[in-house]
């Protein structure tokens, strides 16, 4: 019999912990049959674990391997009635040792952090909703390239986890310096695009970028399954006259539908609505939600909105195309709103990332030649670099 078996035994130490950042903290473990609970003074719950999945994220070498961070340990046969047969709480570790002797550590910062009442790495939001009256000044979010490798590459991913955009200075305008200052951030995503491309009013593409008229804001990529998850622009040639930049913040678009207009909301939510691509060899569909949720959460994690690249709407219900139509023009409003634009003339030597999953793009209508280079960058390897270069990398 486990020597907690029914009884409500108490660990306490002094201990210290980072990640909640008070010290020193009163800890204390708790068994309750199949799970434990585990307390401590700076955690604003107490954390209730099962005993199965403290046998599963066993971290010990033999369970976990240390070179892969692959788990080696046999979850599909576990005896799912197992329990620790002692539970000791030492300096900041829970120690469980198995029935079959097994012994198993946990920091207690790797608890909070990776079991369901800490999940922080799920709630971690420091996005900034902005209109055109609170967009932070160029000058707040501009990086210069120099200090790219240092503290700046914090900078820069500080701000485009909270507006949704960051400018990068001082970089010579040709496409090996796009290329250069884009890695910082991540690998170049290949699209039929290319990996990166130079784009002037040339038609190279069935495209209206190619071409001189005003687009209004949208996101990229509707047409993927997989939206690119941050836009590079690099002007290199400006024109002389139009062709300014306008952002409009998709988070605030979103806050805006859900407290003024939660029928419009919910349908964007809950229907898929077709994009596409047709031209230059190329059949690209995709059938996804215009606003997409965290899965656990339920935070708005994605706004997919592209007024020109709708594929013909036969994926909705007669009543719901009625909806449709109707709901799309108070989004419309909302996106075009005033309020909610703000417009920026890049100019050569400065590098703009946009947020795709977020911030809406558009430009106005130009005369004269005019030419940018860009690439993409897909949201996995985004958010891989933000996680290394904000030291989210718990997940070890
Ligand atoms: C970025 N790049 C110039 C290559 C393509 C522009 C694509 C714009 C397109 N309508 C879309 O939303 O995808
Ligand atoms: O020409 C521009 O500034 C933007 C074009 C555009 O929307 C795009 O490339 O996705």
């Amino acid at each position: 019999m486990p020597t907690t078996s029914g009884s409500l035994r108490k660990f306490s130490s002094s201990l210290e912990s980072q990640s909640v950042g008070i010290t020193p903290v009163v800890a204390s473990v708790h068994d309750h049959g199949s799970r434990i609970e585990v307390r401590a003074k700076n955690w604003p719950n107490s954390l209730h674990i099962p005993h199965v999945w403290l046998r599963d994220h066993c971290r010990c070498a033999q369970c976990y391997d240390p070179k892969t961070f692959q788990c080696n340990f046999d979850v599909a046969t576990m005896p799912l009635n197992i329990r620790p047969s002692k539970i000791a709480l030492l300096q900041d570790e829970l120690h469980l040792t198995w029935p079959d002797g097994h012994e198993s550590r946990y920091t207690l910062q790797f608890l909070w952090h990776h079991s369901h009442g800490g999940h922080t790495s799920h709630a971690r939001d420091t996005r900034v909703a902005w209109s055109a009256k609170t967009f932070p000044p160029l000058h707040q979010i501009s990086v210069p390239e120099s200090t790219i490798s240092g503290p700046g590459l914090r900078k820069v991913f500080t701000l485009l986890e909270q507006y949704g955009v960051a400018l990068i200075t001082e970089v010579s305008p040709d496409l090996d310096s796009t290329i250069a200052v884009s890695n910082h951030i991540g690998p170049t995503l290949k699209t039929f695009y290319g990996d990166t491309w130079v784009v002037r009013a040339n038609g190279e593409r069935a495209d209206a970028a190619y071409t001189r008229v005003a687009l209004g804001a949208h996101t990229d990529g509707t047409y993927f399954t997989q939206a690119p998850r941050v836009q590079v622009f690099h002007m290199v040639e400006a024109a002389p006259e139009g062709g300014e930049t306008l952002l409009v913040d998709g988070l605030r678009v979103a806050q805006v539908m859900q407290t003024k207009h939660p029928d419009a909301y919910d349908f964007f939510s809950t229907h898929a609505i077709p994009g596409q691509y047709i031209g230059d060899g190329q059949q690209q569909y995709a059938l996804l939600k215009t606003f997409i949720h965290h899965p656990v959460t339920g935070a708005f994690q994605q706004f997919r909105y592209n007024l020109y690249d709708r594929a013909p709407l036969s994926t909705l219900s007669v009543g719901a195309v009625e909806q449709y139509y109707r709901h799309l023009q108070t989004l419309a409003s909302v996106v075009t709103d005033q309020d909610a634009g703000v417009w920026l003339k890049l100019q050569p030597g400065s590098v703009l990332f946009v947020d795709n999953w977020r911030v809406l793009h558009g430009r106005a209508a130009f005369s004269g030649p005019r030419c940018f280079l860009g690439c993409y960058i897909s949201n996995d390897d985004y958010i891989s670099t933000l996680r290394t270069v904000m030291q989210l990398n718990v997940m070890k």
